[in-house]
């Protein structure tokens, strides 16, 4: 089943046209990358999950219940942590918790012990340090610990890491993973190597259209192609190795004694170039091939 699905989204800011017909699911437990440059449209999206934004067309359905604009119903499902998320700096983390808790109603026989499992969780200590000298990734895993209070079946989290050192990021992301299989994740970034480090599905939003949407795995394989780097030992060697080879130009790309070489589809390279440095009879410094990347995923995506 999915946690989340939007239906032909759309929506304008004026004459402006930001999603343009934005249809994508999240199966329930995953761990989903929302992936799209500055200004794409990820916050758009998001707010119109959580029902803060009117679309102009299309439905979003929460947990099977259709969201709508102004009523926060599917909200219960959904535990939020906006791209800056913003406390009260005189207090502690239990304080702002004990806080938040109240206002959503939580039972008071239930509150301490949730509070001090959630700080746990996000590995901040329940001591009588105020807001105010928290570390801006502190803070981030403090807003993490507000969403996850009342144990939501979802957590949309906007650009989390996008302001953290990469000791911050690595802490927050390491938070995330720790949730898989118990809570599906929606975590927007322009970071692809911190979606690849813990999404397993992905959506690329550009243009407003879902470029492409799938298990991250399955995209790296049948969206791009593998990349091969040979490290020659003079210039001789690569020039007899072109000849032999005959590779089209905007196949491959020459740093000196370096070639980086592009896998076409339907066409398995590596074992033509190993066939052809045997012919010529070089010996490379380094023979290296790499697998495709969600970055090179991305990058075919948006062409
Ligand atoms: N209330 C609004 N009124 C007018 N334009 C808006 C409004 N909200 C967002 N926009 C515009 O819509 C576009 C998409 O914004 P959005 O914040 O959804 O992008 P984003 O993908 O989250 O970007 P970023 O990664 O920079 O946060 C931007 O050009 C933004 O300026």
């Amino acid at each position: 089943m999915n946690a989340v699905t939007i239906n032909h989204l759309k929506k304008s800011f004026g004459s402006k046209s930001i999603l343009n017909d934005v249809s994508f699911s999240v199966p329930q437990g995953s761990i989903f990358g929302f992936v799209g440059e500055n200004g794409a449209g990820k916050t758009t999206t998001m707010k119109i999950i959580l029902g803060l934004l009117e679309s102009d067309q299309g439905e979003v359905i929460v947990n099977g219940q259709q969201v709508r604009y102004g009523r926060s119903l599917t909200n219960r499902f959904i535990g939020y942590l906006p791209d800056v998320p913003a406390f009260y700096p005189y207090m502690t983390a239990r304080q702002y918790l004990q806080l938040t808790a109240a206002i959503s109603g939580m039972a008071h026989t239930q509150i301490d012990r949730r509070i001090s499992s959630v700080l746990n969780t996000v590995q901040l200590k329940d001591d009588l340090t105020k807001i105010r000298g928290y570390s801006r990734g502190m803070k981030q895993r403090l807003g993490m610990a507000v969403a996850m209070l009342n144990q939501p079946q979802i957590l949309i989290c906007d650009e989390p890491t996008s302001a953290l050192d990469p000791l911050g990021r690595k802490a927050f992301l390491d938070i995330l993973a720790s949730l898989r299989g118990q809570t599906t994740v929606i975590f927007s970034s322009h970071i692809l190597s911190d979606i690849e480090r813990v999404c397993d599905r992905v959506a690329i939003l550009h243009n407003g259209h879902i470029q492409v949407s799938g298990k991250i795995s399955t995209l790296t394989q049948t969206h791009s192609n593998k990349t091969f780097q040979i490290d020659f030992v003079n210039s001789t060697d690569v020039n007899k190795f072109l000849v032999q080879t005959g590779l089209s130009k905007t196949t491959y790309k020459q740093d000196q004694l370096t070639l980086t070489i592009y896998e076409q589809p339907g066409q398995p390279l590596g074992e033509l170039l190993l066939a052809d440095l045997s012919k010529s009879r070089i010996v490379p410094k380094q023979f290296q091939q790499f697998e495709p990347s969600l970055e090179d995923v991305f990058l075919e995506a948006i062409k």
